[in-house]
Parts: structure tokens; C-alpha cells; sequence
């Protein structure tokens, strides 16, 4: 893809020494164009430009993809933020050493496809939800004789390795040393379990989705919330592992859309993981979400970037507050910019916020209305 010219300005990159020099406001909020670390660095996402307070676009600006980071994209509906990830999915794409893994519960990244990308219905291994989250994941009290049944179960099968199927874990259920009523309760919920349609004792390890560099879309439109989640827990923790493993030599972005729905659920562990120990392994994570106040505190706190669209629920600005470091000494949530596709960008590296007009996506998003249905692949094309 030719790339615009002109000078970038990275974001996530401290290479500026200091502000001293004028060229950001006291407050550390800048709509200026001529900021101080612009050049034409690689490894950096293009997201859009900088938007001054005339409305006249300025310099470029770049997200650093040298190194792994954490960020939020936030935004009430309709302002942007898929639109967002999306940009970020494509310029992830044409980078080298990293990889955009994109986990897509709405059905909106298929466009990505046109960046070399797969859209990839999601399948997960059995074994990769650990026992002790099997009766969570199935609504199960794990104190309950059905809930620690499964637990027991899961744990006897994956022992030493195995990777055993929803079916086999029906059977062992069976032949369980359990009363009958438990045993039928817990098939019950293994079945349900079976029927969401995600899991597959032989689906390749997580890693080698996102091998050869190229996006990857997980479909989980229609998926249930408790699939979706299992599955996003296994993606993100499989990730992790396969870089602590060594087995996946890219650096893999994790770009999760409607993040807020995943806190909720057996994802949590992991994509705290990945907050908080991701960036040693070099895995990075981007959380988008209408509902800010939704995510833990240390999906902020330990988020390093920061892109906001128009927000307006009073609970949701709130938490904007948890990200006002200390040189920011102004109130970020008014500044926080009105039209469609602008935002704010807060960077701990350079300690700055800035207002940001993302720039127009190369590949199609698929978000401009709501549909009844998702597109076939002949649609797509
Ligand atoms: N940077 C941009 N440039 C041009 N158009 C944009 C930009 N960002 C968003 N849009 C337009 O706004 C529409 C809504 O954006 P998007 O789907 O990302 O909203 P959203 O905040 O994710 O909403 P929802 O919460 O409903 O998913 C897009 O379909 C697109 O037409």
C-alpha cells in the first residue's frame, strides 16, 4: 500500500527529551502539528492526522509497533471506535514482526480480508479453559455437586496433556462415581457447552493462526456470551504462552472490539495477563468499548495509549479521569472532540493528549448500518 507522505509524529515512542521546547501547551494537550518527534520512523501505525482547533489537519500520526503496549479506544455508539481498531488492524498488518489478531463479536473486521486477512470462526481446544473455570464457564456454582463433578472431570482428562474432546468428557462424566442426578446435570451442561459449536479437541495450537503475519478476524457474531469469552480467553491466553514459549516469533496485537463484555467473563484472567505481564513476552493489547466504566481499573491504569471518541454518560467520562496523569493538568473530558472519526489521544511516552482526526479506512468496514445477517464470502468480494 503507498504510504502518505509527510512527516509522523509517534505516538507510544519517547524519543522527544523533553517538551521544553514550546511546541505542546503547558497542560500537555496539543492540537498543533509541528510536535517535536516527527520523522519518518519505521515500524509505526498511521492512524490519522492531527487535528487542530480550525478543523485543518496537520502532521501524520503513528503509533509505535517497535515495541508491545496497551491502550483503550473508547467512544459512545457510532463515533468511531471500531472504525479505529480497524485502522489499526490494517497498518498492524503491513508491518513487519507484528501480527493483528482481531476478536470481532459484532462481525464488522470481514473487511480486513482485503489486507490479506482470514476471517476464521472460532474453535478452541477443551483443555485451553482451565478446570477450576470449566463450572463457571457452564453457570455452574463450583461448590455444587454438578459443578465440581466437571471440575474433577476436566482435570482427570487434561492430565498429562491430553487434549480431550467435549464428547469424551461427556463419557467420563457417565462412568462417574457420582449420583445420577449429578451426573445428568453436569452431561446437561456439557451438551449446552457442545452446542455453542466453538470447541474442538483438535484445533491447532493458537499460535499458528497468527504465524504467517497475516490479520486475523475471529467471527464471533452470534457466538453465545459464554463461548465468545472461552474463546477469547483461550486466544489471548494462547498467545501469551506461545511468546513466553518462543513458538511464535511475531509480536501479536490483540485488537478486542466490545471489550467490555469480555471483562465480564472467563476472559478476565487472561487479558488481565496480558495488561499487566503482556509486554515482557511482547504481546499488546487494544480494548475498544462504548462503555468505558464497564472495563476494570487496570485495563486503564495500565494502558499506555489512550484514544477517546465523544463520550457522554457521566459514569463513562468518569473514567477518563483515572487516566489524567499527572501532566495533564486540564479536564480531559472536555476536551474530548464531537465529530465522528475524531478523537483524543493521550500518550504516556510522550506524557501529551492530543486531537486526532483517524484517518479513512483502505478496506471496507462493515459497521455503516446494522444488518439482520452477515454477508456471504461471494457478497464480500
Ligand atoms: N475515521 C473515520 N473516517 C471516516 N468515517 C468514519 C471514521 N470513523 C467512523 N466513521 C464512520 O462512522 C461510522 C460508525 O463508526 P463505527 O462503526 O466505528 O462506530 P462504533 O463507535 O464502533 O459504533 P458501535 O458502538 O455501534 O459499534 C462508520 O461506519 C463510518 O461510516
Amino acid at each position: 500500500m503507498p504510504r502518505p507522505p509527510g512527516r509522523v509524529y509517534v505516538l507510544g515512542r519517547d524519543e522527544t527529551g523533553s517538551d521544553s521546547d514550546g511546541e505542546t501547551s503547558r497542560d500537555g494537550v496539543s492540537d498543533r502539528d509541528d510536535v517535536s518527534n516527527a520523522h519518518r520512523p519505521p515500524h509505526t501505525a498511521r492512524i490519522g492526522s492531527f487535528l487542530a482547533r480550525d478543523g485543518s489537519a496537520g502532521a501524520t500520526v503513528g503509533v509505535d509497533l517497535d515495541r508491545p503496549h496497551a491502550g483503550v479506544v473508547f467512544g459512545k455508539r457510532g463515533t468511531g471506535k471500531s472504525y479505529t481498531l480497524g485502522v489499526l488492524a490494517e497498518e498492524i498488518a503491513d508491518a513487519d514482526g507484528v501480527v493483528p489478531v482481531v476478536v470481532d463479536p459484532m462481525g464488522v473486521f470481514g473487511g480486513l480480508e482485503a489486507a490479506g486477512g482470514r476471517v476464521v470462526d472460532p474453535a478452541v481446544r477443551p483443555a485451553s479453559i482451565p478446570p477450576s473455570t470449566w463450572p463457571d464457564l457452564l453457570g455452574l456454582d463450583p461448590a455444587s455437586g454438578p459443578g465440581s463433578l466437571v471440575w474433577r472431570i476436566v482435570a482427570d482428562a487434561v492430565d498429562g496433556g491430553s487434549s480431550p474432546s467435549l464428547a469424551t468428557l461427556r463419557e467420563a462424566v457417565a462412568g462417574a462415581d457420582a449420583p445420577a442426578e449429578t451426573r445428568r446435570a453436569a452431561a446437561n451442561h456439557l451438551r449446552l457447552a457442545a452446542s455453542w459449536g466453538v470447541f474442538d479437541a483438535d484445533t491447532p495450537p493458537v499460535a499458528s493462526l497468527a504465524a504467517d503475519g497475516d490479520p486475523v478476524v475471529l467471527d464471533l457474531a452470534g457466538v453465545p456470551d459464554a463461548a465468545a469469552s472461552a474463546v477469547v480467553r483461550a486466544v489471548a491466553r494462547g498467545l501469551y504462552d506461545a511468546r513466553i514459549a518462543e513458538d511464535l516469533t511475531r509480536l501479536p496485537w490483540l485488537l478486542v472490539d466490545e471489550a467490555h463484555a469480555f471483562f465480564d467473563g472467563v476472559a478476565e484472567p487472561a487479558l488481565r495477563t496480558i495488561l499487566t505481564r503482556g509486554r515482557a513476552p511482547g504481546v499488546s493489547l487494544v480494548c475498544a468499548t462504548q462503555r468505558p466504566a464497564a472495563l476494570p481499573s487496570v485495563a486503564v491504569s495500565q494502558s499506555d495509549l489512550l484514544v477517546s471518541h465523544r463520550l457522554t454518560a457521566a459514569r463513562d467520562v468518569d473514567r477518563l479521569a483515572e487516566a489524567e496523569a499527572t501532566y495533564l493538568a486540564g479536564d480531559l473530558a472536555s476536551r474530548l472532540p464531537e465529530g465522528v472519526g475524531e478523537a483524543l489521544v493521550v500518550d504516556d511516552a510522550t506524557e501529551t493528549a492530543h486531537t486526532v482526526r483517524i484517518r479513512e479506512r483502505r478496506t471496507p468496514h462493515e459497521g455503516e448500518s446494522p444488518r439482520a445477517r452477515r454477508l456471504s464470502d461471494a457478497e464480500r468480494q
